[in-house]
Formats: structure tokens, C-alpha cells, sequence
């Protein structure tokens, strides 16, 4: 049985007047995952957002939502999409808000919308320019899960979430997940925030996919091994090494794919979702320094 996937990119590149936000970037995810989108800051988290749901157009390559190319006109009838500065009408009460969701989306779930806003304790007749910006984030995502998305997009947005109602969203989406096989494509800087939450990853850097697939696997492929630093030279296979590390007399390294290390004095465990990806963002953002420095 063919899995289906829910967004993939292929060559995928925009240029902005500044340069190029992304290159080359090629990934897929399949349908049912909750994926977690990391990145430095500027690394094109949020322009890849911005193609899926058409309001910027590629440079190069594609991006296809169950299969479709977006379309600037609109977006993607099965997608759902909370923006990182949740744009809502500020003027409009919350009610007016629903009303506004229910005209301009065929899908739209009123009974679902009202449920959460009352889950989040935000009275419907408040104008939203009166709401904190924790009771605002709650206002878009029910409006963004009202149109009943098969595929949600959330650009940090748990940002301005304490840490209650950071758990309440969480378990809002999951539930949606766990009843209606929703996928996830969720960014964020907070990492500790995502494992045990998230089953796929997807890790931008310097405009390039540096790591994508299902957690599980991406976890098992890994080693991180620890031991002492005079013995870590020419110890791992060129190539399976993401990232070598010495603090003091100690080496920490995390290689992917390689062979057990059966070595005294060295330890090897599995790393734990947040050790991977630091690892992979440290590393490419050393490749970068040096890229810069070359190129000074
Ligand atoms: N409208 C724009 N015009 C020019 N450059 C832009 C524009 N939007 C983004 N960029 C640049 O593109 C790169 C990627 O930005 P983007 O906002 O996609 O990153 P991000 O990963 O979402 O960052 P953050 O984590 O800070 O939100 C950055 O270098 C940014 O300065």
C-alpha cells in the first residue's frame, strides 16, 4: 500500500532580493505525522510555510499539498494554517471572528470553533483587540482547526502560550490527531517542547534540509558516543560523523549509520530527539562559519 503524502518538496528554493532563503530543499511527509520544524533563526521555516500555502511562489523546484502545486488565489482547501503573527482582524469580536471562518471556509465546523474557544475561556463577544496575545494564538488556532484541515501548519505557536495553556494546545491538536488522522507540520525553537509529541522531523539549516524522516527511526540510525578526546581521531568511518565535540579531556560524538564502537574507555547511546538535532544545527552552523570565512 502506497503511503500518501501530505506536503513534499522537491528542489524546492526561493530567492528573496537578499539571496536565497532556500536551496535545494527536498523532503516528504507523510500523512498522520506530527512533524516538528527546526531551525536557527532565518534559517526559512516560515517561507516554507509561506509556499505551501501559496502566498509566496517558489524560485525553484515544487512544493505539492497532497499532490497540488498552491495556488496564490487561495489556500489549499485541506490545508489549515496559523501564521506566527496570527493575523486576525482586530476590530472584529470574537464571535464576528467564528462568523467570519464559517462565510469563507465550505468546511467549516462552527460547533468544533466554539468548542475550543470556550475550552480556552475567551468570551466571544471580546473584540480581539482586546485579547492577550496567549487568548489571541487560541482565537487563530480555532479558526484555523474550524475549517477541519487535513493538514495543519503552526508557525510558532506556542510562543506567547503560558505553560498551561501551551499544554492545552498541545492536547487540542493531539485529540484532533488522534480522532481525525489530521498531519502536523509544527515549528518551533523550543525543543524540549516537541519530544514525545512529535513522530517526524524535519531540520532546517542554512536553507537546506539537513535531516528529515520519522523520529524513531532518525533515533536508531544515530550513536551519540562518548570517550576520551586524544583516542576520537580517525576512530569513526569518514562521512558518519555529524558532529565531534571535546570538552576538556572528553570527546562527544554523534555519528549516523556507523558500526558499534567497541573501544574501552567509550561509551554509545542513543540520543534523545533534542541531543540529535542540536547536534545537526551546531554543525551546520559551523559549516557556515567556516563557509563565511573562505569566502571573506
Ligand atoms: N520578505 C522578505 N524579504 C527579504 N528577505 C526575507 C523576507 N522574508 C524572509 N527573508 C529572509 O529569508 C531568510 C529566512 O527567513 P524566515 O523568516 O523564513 O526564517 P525562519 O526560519 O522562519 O526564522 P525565525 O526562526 O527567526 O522565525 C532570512 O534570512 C530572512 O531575513
Amino acid at each position: 500500500m502506497s503511503t500518501t503524502i501530505a506536503l513534499a518538496a522537491a528542489e524546492l528554493g526561493k530567492r528573496y532580493k537578499r539571496g536565497w532563503a532556500l536551496r535545494g530543499c527536498g523532503f516528504e511527509l507523510p500523512a498522520g505525522r506530527v512533524a516538528a520544524l527546526v531551525g536557527p533563526n532565518g534559517a526559512g521555516k516560515s517561507t516554507l510555510m509561506a509556499l505551501a500555502t501559496g502566498l509566496l511562489t517558489p524560485t525553484t523546484g515544487t512544493i505539492r499539498i497532497f499532490g497540488d502545486q498552491p495556488v496564490r488565489s487561495g489556500t489549499h482547501p485541506k490545508l489549515g494554517f496559523l501564521a506566527q503573527d496570527k493575523p486576525l482582524f482586530r476590530r472584529f469580536t470574537v464571535a464576528e471572528t467564528l462568523h467570519a471562518g464559517r462565510a469563507l471556509n465550505p468546511t467549516w465546523d462552527q460547533a468544533y470553533a466554539e468548542r475550543l474557544i470556550a475550552e480556552a475561556g475567551v468570551p466571544t463577544q471580546a473584540r480581539i483587540n482586546t485579547l492577550s496575545g496567549g487568548q489571541r494564538t487560541r482565537v487563530a488556532l480555532a479558526v484555523a482547526l474550524g475549517r477541519r484541515p487535513e493538514l495543519l501548519m503552526l508557525d510558532e505557536p506556542l510562543a506567547d502560550l503560558d505553560p498551561v495553556a501551551r499544554d492545552e494546545v498541545m492536547q487540542t491538536l493531539m485529540a484532533e490527531v488522534a480522532e481525525t488522522g489530521m498531519t502536523v507540520l509544527l515549528s518551533s525553537h523550543v525543543l524540549a517542547e516537541l519530544d514525545g509529541v512529535c513522530d517526524h522531523l524535519l531540520v532546517l539549516a542554512g536553507g537546506g534540509v539537513r535531516l528529515s524522516g520519522d523520529v524513531d527511526d532518525l533515533l536508531a540510525e544515530h550513536q551519540l558516543l562518548i570517550g576520551p578526546s586524544e583516542d576520537s581521531a580517525g576512530l569513526f568511518p569518514t562521512g558518519s560523523v555529524v558532529e565531534s565535540r571535546s570538552t576538556g579531556r572528553q570527546a562527544t560524538v554523534l555519528v549516523r549509520g556507523a558500526a558499534p564502537v567497541d573501544r574501552p574507555g567509550w561509551v554509545a547511546h542513543e540520543p534523545t530527539l533534542e541531543e540529535l538535532v542540536k547536534a545537526y544545527l551546531r554543525s551546520a552552523g559551523k559549516a557556515k562559519a567556516v563557509a563565511e570565512a573562505v569566502s571573506a
